[in-house]
């Protein structure tokens, strides 16, 4: 295919908030990355366990389906990179990104290169996500590749894309390309901002954060409604990334405000999404020991810098931000024992599918409970594999285009 993007067709990108009608999510089905977790190396990779693959699968068909069954159209990571890859440039770019790793010496470069040019578009997805093991590249015998581990990996597996909501996170209708703060995802970015540059489908779309800046994760960015975005910073996105997101969608007119939302240095915690997601306009489910000690620093844009106050109640400050009397917070009334455990299993990280209906692991029967009493309507599904990467429905999509919220 020729270099250049041709044949594009209009498809909506836009979204401002977390629980407008959801038209269009990418997701991405685990695949042959998820076999190459061992004992050895799944601590490294961010799992807690060893899933069973097929069953992953089944589930994560599951969840795909039930938002079909909703009417949401499903994009898929490896299709739209399969389809980039068609075009010499992105090509390039993708095998030059994949390469330039300080761990190779320049004869493993050279070999890595010739392999990974020979593959074609289906099988060069393939290997940028699945990555490389030590026996699969059989031409290599310098230096670096003899004194490798023969259980390493030449390119490193990406487990978590199946998280798709870290690695890019919509802002209105700009893309920001995340920072990922982890070794073991930063490549997960590569792919999608080679995507975003790449497909058709986005042509024209200029993305408003990129994987150079200071680290920012798509689990820690709440967009609480149009114009105000909360952001968490803990384990991942980093104060500097807070500060350096607050500028870039003031400077692009996407926000008024952002909250910045310090959260807990864990590994429970690990994103402002496994704490809080909203399931309303106006309502959040939040893990309940946090429910009121939760602060945020409030920042808005002044004289071409920042004006930063606070810290106050994060009830407070995003319902003043928000414009609202009060945001309500779902009492999942758990004790501390169930909360904990629900909290550990992603009971609060629910995708909203519209205003009052949301995805969530069917497994967290108390919150569930807690949520339908309060009126929202619960699509359940089964995330006992899935969940062994420690993310739930919302980690798992990037909303591409939501309807705006009422
Ligand atoms: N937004 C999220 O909380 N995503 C879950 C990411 C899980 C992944 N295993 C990680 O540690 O990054």
């Amino acid at each position: 295919m020729e270099s250049t993007r041709q044949g594009t067709k209009a498809h909506g990108h836009r979204v401002t908030s977390e629980v407008g009608r959801l038209r269009t999510v990418l997701l991405h089905r685990p695949g042959a990355e998820l076999k190459r977790l061992t004992p050895r190396n799944n601590d490294k990779l961010l799992f807690d366990g060893i899933p069973w693959v097929g069953r992953a699968q089944e589930e994560h068909d599951a969840f795909a389906q039930a938002l079909r069954d909703r009417d949401v159209e499903v994009l898929y990571v490896t299709e739209l990179l399969q389809q980039v890859l068609e075009y010499e440039g992105a090509r390039a770019r993708a095998i030059a990104d994949t390469i330039d790793d300080n761990r190779w010496g320049d004869q493993l470069r050279r070999v890595v290169r010739g392999y990974l040019e020979d593959l074609d578009p289906e099988d060069l997805a393939q290997v940028l996500v699945a990555g490389l093991a030590h026996e699969e590249l059989k031409t290599a015998h310098g230096l670096v590749y003899r004194l490798m581990d023969r259980l390493d990996f030449i390119i490193d597996p990406l487990p978590n894309l199946l998280f798709m909501r870290d690695n890019s996170a919509w802002i209105g209708d700009r893309v920001a390309v995340t920072s990922l703060a982890m070794p073991a995802r930063r490549r997960e970015s590569t792919l999608t901002g080679l995507i975003y540059a790449w497909h058709p489908r986005f042509a024209g779309v200029e993305p408003v954060y990129d994987p150079s800046l200071e680290h920012v994760e798509g689990g820690d960015v709440l967009l609480l409604c149009p114009g105000v975005i909360a952001v968490g910073t803990g384990e991942r996105t980093t104060p500097a990334g807070v500060e350096r997101l607050a500028r870039q969608v003031f400077d692009a007119g996407l926000a008024h405000t952002v909250l910045a939302v310090p959260i807990m240095q864990e590994r429970a915690t690990m994103h402002l999404d496994t704490v809080c997601t909203m399931v309303d306009v106006d309502t959040v489910v939040m893990y309940p020991p946090i429910a009121h000690s939760l602060t945020a620093h409030t920042v808005t844009a002044a004289n071409g810098d920042l004006r930063v106050e606070g810290p106050r109640p994060f009830l407070e400050a995003a319902a003043e931000a928000m414009g609202l009397d009060r945001l309500k917070v779902i009492d999942t009334g758990l004790d501390p024992v169930t909360a904990e455990r629900e909290q550990w299993d992603d009971g609060n990280n629910t995708l909203a599918v519209g205003p009052r209906l949301a995805v969530a692991y069917e497994r967290n029967i108390e919150t569930n409970a807690h949520l339908e009493a309060a009126g929202i309507e619960v699509i359940r599904i089964g995330g006992s594999e899935l969940g062994s990467g420690r993310g739930g429905p919302r980690c798992m999509s990037c909303p591409i285009l939501r309807d705006e919220p009422r």
